[in-house]
């Protein structure tokens, strides 16, 4: 069924809202701003006197925690796609799911408020804010719903999280970190995220170890206590350069009574925006940026702080993946060019036309900016193996997409995931759009362009990237394609099906009911 609400059906449903709102008692300006609207947006909207989505429904439903409007959650989201179109004109990258699920975990360090700003409405945020309130923080949406508002309660419940948001996500993880200066005794779910095969936790679990946190791991949950640490008189030497637990052991660190000294860290994206909050917070760091963190922790923290993440250099990848597949030509604004320079070096390699504006500052002051317009390139395959490399390097998230730009280009590309077991396999859903994509192991793929695109009926792999890998080659394919069951999209990309429509894709979103 097609999500328009139309004729009739508006009127009764714009009643069913209003007598949903009173009954919640909020103004119509207090639902305007749970659902990023104007209160006049709300008013047409209760007078049927605007066009309504079934996702809208579904989120005033949300919003007001009511039945009768719910209807538009009965059944999963699924998308469908008229392919074959060019896009154009100019999208802005939005910021990044992983950079703003850090700092809100890290909003757990102060006892003041913490404003986060262009925060990523996505699902992904959505979870973890959903196990952040159900422990008593209060949350707000400010200004049209772009920028969140977290205030701490003065005792957490932590008896009362809600688990099943929880383990919907990997950054849960993060509140280990921030919970030790909190609480003594917790638990915390096992962790979900992208379904890539075993992921494991012990490089936390062992860095965390060196702060005072022991952790056991029965019956789904991570049950943690804190004991006194021993002096951190030496370095932490991270097990591995991974992102999460760098965060982590920065958690752990912001408040720890003393300096500590990270090694081995990653300097990715989100590590940096995680630690430019954290300065923000009054924790002094040395080495942003580099494999070496100096912490000076602040046992107490009690500052308001406002902060705004920086782009999603993996959004950035995927619109360019768009514009390459669909041999369009498109401005992408907002590109963070220090985490997609390798990319672009070796996208220049293969062929890509492009152009780049000077760079600037994002709003956050520190991370660069530049914007991109990408013009329809003869591709041919690269030399070498795409294969991910801890930044600097390719970013193991915008290795999918060099899958769809490989089937794009001429000759033959080995890509190399040697990081987790089964993101790789996914890519080989490519074929059912009519890619030629070998599985050699599960780690590597073997991608044969170019490839004449058809439409397709899918469901959505478990995983993010691919998932939206699957989604750009049907923007590419002629024909009607539907891709079913796009939460994991959702869970990283705000809006995309609508952003990309407003670039000249035609996708529809529409559900079961
Ligand atoms: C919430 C969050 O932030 N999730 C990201 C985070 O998960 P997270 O940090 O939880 O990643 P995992 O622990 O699952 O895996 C990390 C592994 O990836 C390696 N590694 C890391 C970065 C890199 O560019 N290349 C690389 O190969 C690390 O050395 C490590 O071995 O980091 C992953 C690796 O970047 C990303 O896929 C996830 O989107
Ligand atoms: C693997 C990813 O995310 P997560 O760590 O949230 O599963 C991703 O962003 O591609």
């Amino acid at each position: 069924m097609v999500c328009r609400v139309t004729g009739d059906y508006l009127t009764r449903i714009g009643t069913l809202i209003r007598t949903a709102r009173q009954h919640r008692g909020w103004s119509q300006a207090q639902l305007g701003e749970a659902l990023g609207t104007s209160q006049s947006a709300v008013n047409r909207i209760e007078q049927g006197k605007q066009n309504v989505s079934l996702e809208m429904i579904a989120r005033i439903g949300e919003a007001l925690n009511s039945e009768i409007v719910s209807l538009g959650y009965s059944g999963p989201m699924h998308l469908r796609v008229t392919g074959g179109t060019r896009l154009s004109g100019a999208i802005d990258v939005r910021s990044s799911k992983n950079a703003c699920v850090a700092i809100l975990c890290a909003s757990l360090l102060t006892t003041g408020r913490t404003t986060i700003r262009s925060v990523a409405r996505i699902e992904e945020v959505y979870r973890i804010l959903e196990v952040l309130t159900s422990i008593g923080v209060k949350s707000r949406w400010l200004n049209d719903g772009r920028d969140l508002e977290l205030t701490p309660p003065a005792e957490l419940d932590l008896a009362a999280m809600d688990v099943d948001a929880a383990r919907r996500t990997r950054s849960v993880l993060m509140f280990l970190g921030p919970l030790m200066h909190r609480a003594q005794h917790f638990a915390i779910p096992y962790a979900g995220g992208c379904d890539l095969g075993t992921r494991t936790v012990q490089p936390h679990l062992t860095a965390l170890r060196r702060f005072g946190l022991e952790v056991a791991t029965t019956g789904g949950a991570y049950h943690a206590s804190v004991e006194p640490g021993a002096p951190l008189d030496r370095p932490i030497v991270l097990t591995e350069r991974g992102d999460t637990v760098t965060e982590n052991a920065l958690l752990a660190a912001a408040r720890h009574d003393g300096v500590s000294v990270i090694r081995n860290a990653s300097p990715n994206y989100m590590v940096q925006d995680l630690c430019f909050f954290l300065e923000k917070l009054g924790v002094r760091i040395e080495g942003i940026g580099t494999t070496t963190l100096t912490v000076h922790g602040v046992p107490q923290i009690s500052r308001d702080v406002d902060y705004t993440p920086a782009e999603d250099p993996v959004e950035a990848m995927s619109l360019l993946a768009a514009a390459v597949v669909t041999s369009s030509e498109l401005t992408i604004r907002r590109v963070p060019i220090e985490f997609l320079e390798i990319e672009l070096a070796v996208l220049e390699g293969m062929g890509l036309d492009y152009d780049r504006s000077p760079e600037y500052r994002a709003h956050n002051g520190q991370t660069r900016l530049v914007d991109l317009t990408v013009r329809p390139s003869k591709l041919s395959a690269p030399i070498d193996t795409i294969h991910p490399m801890p930044f600097p390097g390719i970013n193991i998230d915008n290795v999918p997409f060099f899958a769809a730009i490989a089937a794009a280009a001429n000759g033959t590309t080995m890509i190399h995931d040697w990081v987790y077991d089964n993101r790789a396999i996914y890519l080989t859903e490519l074929t059912r759009l009519g890619a030629d994509v070998k599985l050699l192991d599960p780690h590597r793929v073997l991608v044969q362009g170019p490839t004449r695109w058809r439409a397709a009926e899918m469901m959505c792999p478990p995983a993010l990237r691919p998932a939206v890998v699957i989604l750009l080659a049907m923007l590419a394919a002629q024909g009607t394609s539907v891709l079913r069951n796009v939460y994991v999209i959702n869970r990283g990309y705000e809006d995309l099906a609508e952003r990309l429509n407003s670039i000249g894709a035609q996708i529809e979103t529409f559900r079961d009911i």
